[in-house]
C-alpha cells in the first residue's frame, strides 16, 4: 500500500502530490500533508512518497522540519521511500530542490530503501543536493521549466511502478 505525505506553501506541490496519487492509484484519504499528519501515519504502508518543495536557500518546505524529526524516530526498515520536490533552477540553481536531499540524508539512518533515482537529462542544473553521484535521489520538479512537468512526472511514476 503506497502513502503520499506532502508539504506545499503555496500549492505547487500538493497539485503534484496528487498528480503522483492519480497515476499511482493512489486513494485520496491516503495522501497526507504533514503539517497535520502525526509521522506514525508512516507503518500503515509499504511504499511512501515524500515532497517538499524548497524554501529560503536551500530549506526544507516549514512544515517539514517537524515531521522529519519525528519521521526520524520511526523504524521505516522493509519500506520502499519516493522522494519528489519542487524548485525553481531559474531563480535558485544551487539549492535547485535541496529539499529532496535534505529528506534524503535525514533518512540515511531510517532503515528504508531509497526508489526513484535517475540520471537528470534535460535538467539545466545538477549542482544541488538533490543530486548525488550523478543522479537525482527523486523526481525534481522545476517552476523554470513547467512544459517538462507532466512528462516527468509520469515517466517517475512508471519508473516506481516497477521498481
Ligand atoms: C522565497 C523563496 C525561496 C525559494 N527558495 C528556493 C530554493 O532554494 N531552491 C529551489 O529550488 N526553489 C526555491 N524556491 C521556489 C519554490 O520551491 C517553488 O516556487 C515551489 O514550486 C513552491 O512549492 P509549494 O507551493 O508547494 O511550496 C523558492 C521560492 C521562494 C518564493
Amino acid at each position: 500500500m503506497t502513502g503520499i505525505f506532502f508539504g506545499s506553501t503555496m500549492g505547487t506541490t500538493e497539485a503534484v502530490a496528487a498528480d503522483i496519487a492519480k497515476q499511482l492509484g493512489v486513494a485520496d484519504a491516503d495522501v497526507h500533508n504533514v503539517a497535520d499528519t502525526p509521522a506514525g501515519e508512516v507503518q500503515k504502508y509499504d511504499l511512501l512518497v515524500l515532497g517538499s518543495s524548497t524554501w529560503g536557500a536551500g530549506e526544507l518546505q516549514d512544515d517539514w522540519y517537524g515531521f522529519l524529526d519525528q519521521l526520524k524516530a520511526q523504524d521505516l526498515s522493509g519500506k520502499k521511500v519516493a522522494l519528489f520536490g519542487c524548485g525553481d533552477s531559474g531563480s535558485y540553481p544551487d539549492t535547485f530542490c535541496d529539499a529532496v536531499g535534505l529528506i534524503y540524508d535525514g533518512l540515511q539512518q531510517s532503515g528504508c530503501t531509497f526508489v526513484g533515482a535517475y540520471a537528470p537529462e534535460g535538467y539545466d542544473e545538477t549542482g544541488s543536493l538533490v543530486c548525488r553521484g550523478g543522479k537525482f535521489v527523486g523526481l525534481a520538479v522545476d517552476e523554470s521549466a513547467p512544459d517538462k512537468t507532466d512528462r516527468r512526472v509520469a515517466a517517475w511514476c512508471e519508473q516506481i511502478k516497477n521498481e
